[in-house]
């Protein structure tokens, strides 16, 4: 069976790391410098950064040059999220050499465009599912986006490679992962599938591992990690097995 793979998570507002609970503007803990936090979650031993640009997302600016340098300064794989909607921003986003990109509004609100980089950037290319219920949510989770099941169909029939599906009201809570919902998306898909929010302890670690045969290729992991919850190095032996 393939272990499971680790992204930490590191949320970039107004040029800090934050946390944010349930993705909402104006609830952040802050964790200081991205960089640090990137830097120190891969002296730690991780294969991948999740890094968020959160006002781009939220429309409120953007982090786009620290962002860069973040990118730029790993040597593991990085996945970029947040505010890349149109050509402009992807080509800034894949110009840091990131490994993919994370679409999220684009995916809800202009299905041709996403359709068109899915073709051209294949693996590239991830859809960020992110829910309340099995409604979707885009502009920094502010805004209803669709149902949840009806896009999966329709992003698998344009070729979409991967999803990264995360449970709003779990996100950056510590109230454990939705794993009924990442059940229910790998049922729905044969694309692999990563699971994003809620996650508090190691136990959650193994709870989404064992969904590994389903379908679940990987694990986001934010705010467990910033309130040392556990060690990154202990998450990392648990997915090693
Ligand atoms: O990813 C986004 O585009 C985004 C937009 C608006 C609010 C939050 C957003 N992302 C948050 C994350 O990706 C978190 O880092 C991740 O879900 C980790 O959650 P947790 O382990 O619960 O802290």
């Amino acid at each position: 069976m393939s272990k499971l793979e680790l992204l930490p998570a590191v949320d970039v507002r107004d040029g800090q790391a934050v946390r944010l609970v349930h993705g909402e503007s104006g609830t952040e803990t802050s964790y200081g410098s991205p960089l640090e936090a990137a830097l120190a979650w891969q002296r730690s031993g991780a294969e991948w950064l999740h890094l968020v640009d959160l006002d781009a997302a939220f429309g409120t600016g953007d982090n786009r040059e620290l962002i860069a340098e973040v990118a730029r300064a790993m040597d593991i794989k990085v996945e970029l999220s947040g505010g890349i909607r149109d050509d402009a921003s992807l080509a800034a986003a894949l110009a840091t050499g990131c490994t993919r990109v994370n679409l999220g509004t684009a995916a809800l609100e202009t299905p041709e465009w996403v359709a068109k980089v899915i073709a051209e950037h294949g693996d590239q290319i991830a859809v960020g599912l992110d829910v309340r219920g099995t409604t979707l949510r885009g502009r920094g989770w502010t805004r209803d986006g669709g149902d949840l099941y009806e896009t999966l169909a329709r992003l698998d029939s344009e070729g979409c490679a991967r999803y990264v599906v995360t449970d709003i009201a779990k996100d950056g809570t510590l109230q454990g992962p939705n794993l009924e919902l990442l059940r229910g998306v790998c049922a729905a898909t044969d694309k692999p599938v990563v699971a994003s929010g809620g996650v508090s302890s190691l136990d959650d670690l193994r709870a989404i591992a064992a969904l590994v045969p389903e379908g679940v290729e990987g694990a986001i992991v934010g705010k467990a990690l910033y309130a040392k919850a556990f060690t990154l190095e202990e998450a990392l032996a648990v997915v090693a097995g």
